[in-house]
């Protein structure tokens, strides 16, 4: 898993926007071959969906051929509904970028036959071949989409019924009125989620910190449902500074040493070997001379054997290093 620590919600956002941007760009998506994102609601995705905008209104992105999935929906609440997921994504993204209308997925919390609706969704997905990205949020209790906790690690998309402490933090969407807040929804399981190819969750604020601390430092837990990622091969938190209260000093040096390679390592293909990597001067020292043999081998100017042998060495550092690295980046 791979824990990205950013100062504040602003950067966090910037942040998950670029990633979402540069996954959907490298995936080159088509028609026949479209980019199938998942998406949650909620202040937590809020400002990356403003950026996911600016970048379609500046021809940075298109969703032209992204399949979208929302997370969750409330139950019995009309979709016109200022709090409904519907009109929020609506209001937040959908209006601003170029998805076609046909392309976005919501679970239908007025279905006739809830467990058919979620039945449906799941089919619906598994249509498209799962899902790439799948992006989420957390409550302060650590469930995601609407899987608070207790429930299955295994579960899929299904009705819940929602816990005090999420009715309680939603209550500000709802005039401040618990009894107003839904207390049903529809949402997908903790495994449709972990399903997806990629899964990146973003967890801001000190309201959460612990939540972040359970699902990064201690076990997998159904108390934590977010804590599942911990088994996902490409598992990734990005969280801001307050969000890291509870955690120890040690992890939170931990996962920023290890950004810390790995922006080196992709400043280093970015920039043809000038990242921090350079900052030692045996490397600094074997990239000179690759460039020096480079250029007399162009030159075809004879290397001596003593040469060739030092060029050798130096390029095998050079490699074995990059190739360390290499491994501790990987998330
Ligand atoms: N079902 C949603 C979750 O999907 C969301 O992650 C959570 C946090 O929302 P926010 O980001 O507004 O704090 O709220 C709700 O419970």
């Amino acid at each position: 898993m791979r824990l990205v620590i950013r100062n504040d919600y602003d950067q966090v956002s910037e942040w998950v926007a670029h990633y979402i941007k540069e996954r959907i760009n490298q995936f080159e998506p088509s028609k026949d071959r479209p980019f199938v994102l998942g998406l949650p609601t909620g202040s937590s995705p809020l400002s990356a969906y403003r950026r996911l905008a600016e970048f379609c209104q500046e021809g940075k992105l298109s969703f032209k051929h992204v399949i979208t999935f929302n997370m969750d929906e409330y139950v019995g609440i009309p979709r016109s509904h200022k709090q409904s997921y519907y009109s929020f994504m609506w209001t937040h993204l959908f209006k601003n970028i170029d998805i076609p209308e046909e392309n976005i997925n919501f679970l239908d919390g007025n279905a006739s036959d809830l467990e058919e609706e979620c039945r449906r969704y799941e089919a619906e997905i598994a249509k498209y071949g799962g899902i790439e990205l799948f992006i989420g949020g957390i409550g302060p209790d650590g469930h995601i989409a609407f899987n608070e906790p207790g429930s299955s690690l295994t579960s899929r998309t299904r009705v819940k019924t929602l816990a005090y402490e999420t009715i309680i933090a939603n209550a500000r969407f709802f005039d401040g009125d618990i009894t107003k807040v839904p207390k049903l929804a529809l949402t997908v399981g903790v495994a449709t989620v972990m399903d997806a190819r990629e899964v990146c969750i973003i967890i801001t604020g000190a309201h959460r910190s612990i939540a972040l601390s359970k699902c990064v430092e201690e076990g997998v837990n159904h108390m934590w449902t977010v804590s599942a990622i911990q088994m996902h091969p490409k598992g990734l938190i990005v969280c801001d500074e307050d969000a890291t209260l509870e955690l120890h000093v040690k992890t939170v040096k931990y996962f920023k040493s290890i950004e810390h390679v790995h922006q080196s390592l992709i400043g280093q293909e970015n920039l043809g070997l000038q990242g921090e990597l350079l900052s030692s001067e045996k490397v600094k020292r074997s990239v000179k001379l690759s460039r020096d043999m480079m250029v007399r081998k162009l030159m075809n100017a004879e290397l001596s054997e003593e040469e060739d042998d030092d060029i050798f060495q130096d390029l095998r550092y050079t490699t074995q290093k990059k190739r360390r690295l290499a491994y501790s980046s990987s998330p």
